[in-house]
């Protein structure tokens, strides 16, 4: 372009929106402006995530070996030393940055690391080279020891930048490894404070995951109570077997032995590791389940592939026993939800260069580690149930229990469903498109926004199990509207009808015509608008349907990213970045946004937003202390009603405590 060009362009609209508009954010910046995407907010959980990262790289350097003792330090002013004793962080003079040490490199800049290649780490829970450099930039002071080579080296830093050169501070002849010390910056976290029975079960996890470590855990005096003790040493040689019996204490279960045990993964084709596998699993007679993963020693709530692999292992295990002893008719039936439920889990996975969906490490996405699982446990899980033919068959027993309560329902749904249909068959409203109810898969009402989307939806169902209801754009605010304006709306009434679990006092999720209801709207603005007149609907209107946990909401994806013949889905910003660090490194990327569901074709919203297997879904749940028909009443009233300074004064006093559990996939 010339600079002529630039001097005849005409001035977009705004004045003030030009190239001086646009920023680029250098450094640490990006990581002070939007915490959220690397830490998942502000909150509570996010400022325990930063303590996570540090102990996380101490783990690191244990699992590879080259340290053996953690000592984890809470001191008042809300201040956290985390001390190893592994090869320490390297100080030599970086080669890309004259005059800077590794350390320096390391402290200030976003993706750097020894992780990427798996040379100086194998099986390593850090792998994005962004955790400590992201701690650092949200605290207000960090010093980092490092004793290498019987010498001692720091350097502090205040908000990310070095308050001044790497020191050599002298000799250190019984001392090796790194000292993290760090106070999380009140401007980012504001008077949150770590709280010390929160790091205690950190800490105590971290040492069961690993019996190749001693965590010292270490608070001052005036933290610590009846629970949380000043000092304590953490080292569990029966590693997760002993964590699972210590959680089920004196409860009675299916088996009195639990399936246990670890296996390491077969070599790679070069000979080298590929990692391990430990589970620990009981089925305790009344027991709402408790599932615990972990990949190379970081939590990952929400699952993932190594969940998947473990699932699939106990499934397949126990319907070949069920054949094995004759129960062969039965045996198909089984779901993994049927081994699963109801059971305790803890399942820790090593693997190498683990993908995981965000920094926070929430769920594990490596496609291997579901077949690497698998294959590990299926044999162990066979041998567990033949081994003693009584406990394989009590368990066996439990779960087909488990199983025909769960076809007996649906069952009783299905003659529910079909009377209603039968009694009311002129009643059911046009638009539905319902599904047939077929082949015993769960059932599904997506409520999609617009015919047009609805069309998409439509093709893109599954006949059997998924059926259709499209309304028109807004549906009415029930929280502001009378019951007479209510009942005259035709939408609202297509709704009742579709559902048939009727509203209010009389709502009774038992009638309710499928399993799952799911709201599916646009990735934008609009469909959070129309999303939320569709909660307050059925929070005021069919609470009984939240409250029993019917109520989902879609996810569809922002953007498509494609390279060759690469192409992979993002949820948002943050998720786009993460697929271009990560799958798309050093790839030429097209991106592609949605901007509503009808504009993706059929298989795409099948694939991203709709399939079982392929999509992810929010379940809207109800705190407990919501419980009451009154309470929940309130709180819509007060959130959706006509009056604004209700609105304004919740926002104010519960700005901060967003809690993450009220929404669980
Ligand atoms: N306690 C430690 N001992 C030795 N080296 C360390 C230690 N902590 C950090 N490092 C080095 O610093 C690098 C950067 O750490 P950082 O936590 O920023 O990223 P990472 O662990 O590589 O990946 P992730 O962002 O997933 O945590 C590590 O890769 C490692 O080489
Ligand atoms: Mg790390
Ligand atoms: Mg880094």
């Amino acid at each position: 372009m010339s600079d002529d060009l630039f001097d005849k362009l005409p001035s977009a609209g705004g004045e003030s929106y030009d190239g001086s508009a646009i920023e680029v954010l250098e450094g640490l910046e990006p990581v002070r402006r939007r915490p959220g995407m690397y830490i998942g907010g502000t909150d509570e959980r996010a400022l325990h995530h930063l303590a996570a990262e540090v102990l996380d790289n101490a783990m690191d350097e244990a699992v590879a070996g080259h340290a053996n003792r953690i000592e984890v330090t809470l001191d008042e002013g809300n201040r956290l030393t985390i001390t190893d004793n592994g090869r320490g962080i390297p100080v030599d003079e970086h080669p890309k940055f004259p005059g800077k040490s590794a350390l320096e490199v390391i402290l200030s800049t976003l993706h750097s690391g020894g992780k990427f290649s798996g040379k100086a780490y194998a099986t390593s829970g850090g792998l994005h080279g962004v955790g400590i450099s992201v701690v650092n930039a949200l605290s207000s002071h960090t010093r980092v020891e490092v004793a290498r080579s019987k010498e001692l080296f720091a350097q502090e830093f205040a908000r990310g930048a070095t308050l001044g050169p790497l020191q050599k501070i002298g000799a250190a002849p019984n001392r090796r490894g790194t000292a993290v010390s760090f106070t999380p910056d009140t401007e980012i976290f504001g008077d949150q404070q770590f709280k010390p029975a929160r790091l205690f079960k950190l800490v105590r996890s971290k040492a069961y995951l690993f019996a190749g470590v001693e965590i010292r855990w270490r608070c001052a005096p005036s933290l610590a109570d009846d629970t949380i003790p000043a000092e304590a040493t953490f080292q569990f040689p029966g590693g997760l077997a002993d964590h699972l019996a210590e959680q089920i204490g004196s409860r009675e279960c299916v088996t009195t032995q639990f399936f246990s045990g670890t296996q390491d993964f077969p070599r790679g084709d070069d000979g080298s590791e590929q990692g391990r596998v430990e589970w620990a699993i009981a089925w305790p007679l009344y027991s709402d389940g408790s599932y615990s993963w972990y990949c190379n020693t970081i939590p990952t709530p929400d699952g993932g592939t190594h969940e998947q692999g473990l699932r699939a292992a106990l499934t397949k295990g126990i319907r070949a026993f069920a054949e094995l002893v004759g129960q062969q008719k039965k045996a198909k039936d089984i779901t993994p939800d049927d081994v699963v439920t109801g059971s305790e889990v803890m399942l820790s996975v090593f693997i190498r260069d683990p993908q995981f969906q965000s920094q926070t490490k929430d769920r594990l996405t490596s496609p291997e580690a579901a077949r690497l699982v698998e294959a590990a446990v299926r044999d162990h899980f066979d041998h567990f149930l033949t081994d003693n033919l009584e406990r394989g068959k009590a368990l066996l027993g439990a779960v087909m229990e488990r199983m025909d309560e769960r076809l007996r329902r649906k069952a009783e749904r299905e003659v529910k469903r079909k009377t209603a249909t039968n009694a009311r068959k002129l009643r059911l409203p046009g638009k539905l498109t319902d599904c047939s109810g077929e082949g015993g898969g769960e059932t599904e009402l997506f409520i999609v926004e617009g015919d047009s989307a609805g069309g998409s939806a439509k093709q893109a169902r599954n006949r059997k199990t998924q059926a259709i209801l499209p309304i028109r754009g807004k549906i009415l605010n029930v929280a502001s509207a009378t019951a007479d304006k209510i009942r005259a709306n035709s939408e609202i009434a297509d709704l009742g009808l579709a559902l048939g679990c009727g509203t209010r006092k009389d709502c009774n999720a038992d009638n309710l015509r499928y399993d799952r209801v799911i709201i599916m709207t646009d990735a934008d603005v609009d469909g959070a608008h129309i999303a939320t007149l569709l909660m307050t609907f059925f929070f005021q209107e069919m609470p009984d349907i939240v409250r029993r946990g019917h109520l989902y909401l879609a996810q569809p994806p922002l953007y498509r990213l494609t390279a060759g013949s690469t192409s992979a889905y993002a949820r948002d910003d943050a998720h786009r970045a993460e697929l271009e660090a990560t799958v798309f490194k050093n790839k030429k990327v097209e991106v592609g946004r949605f901007k509503g569901l009808g504009e993706m074709n059929p298989g795409q919203l099948r694939e991203t937003t709709m399939a079982p297997e392929s999509r992810s879904l929010i379940r809207i749940t109800l705190p407990p202390e919501y419980e009451g028909r009154a309470a929940v009443k309130d709180l819509v009233d007060r959130l959706m009603g006509r009056n604004p300074e209700h609105r304004f004064m919740f926002i104010q006093n519960r700005a901060g405590e967003i809690d993450p559990e009220l929404i669980d996939a």
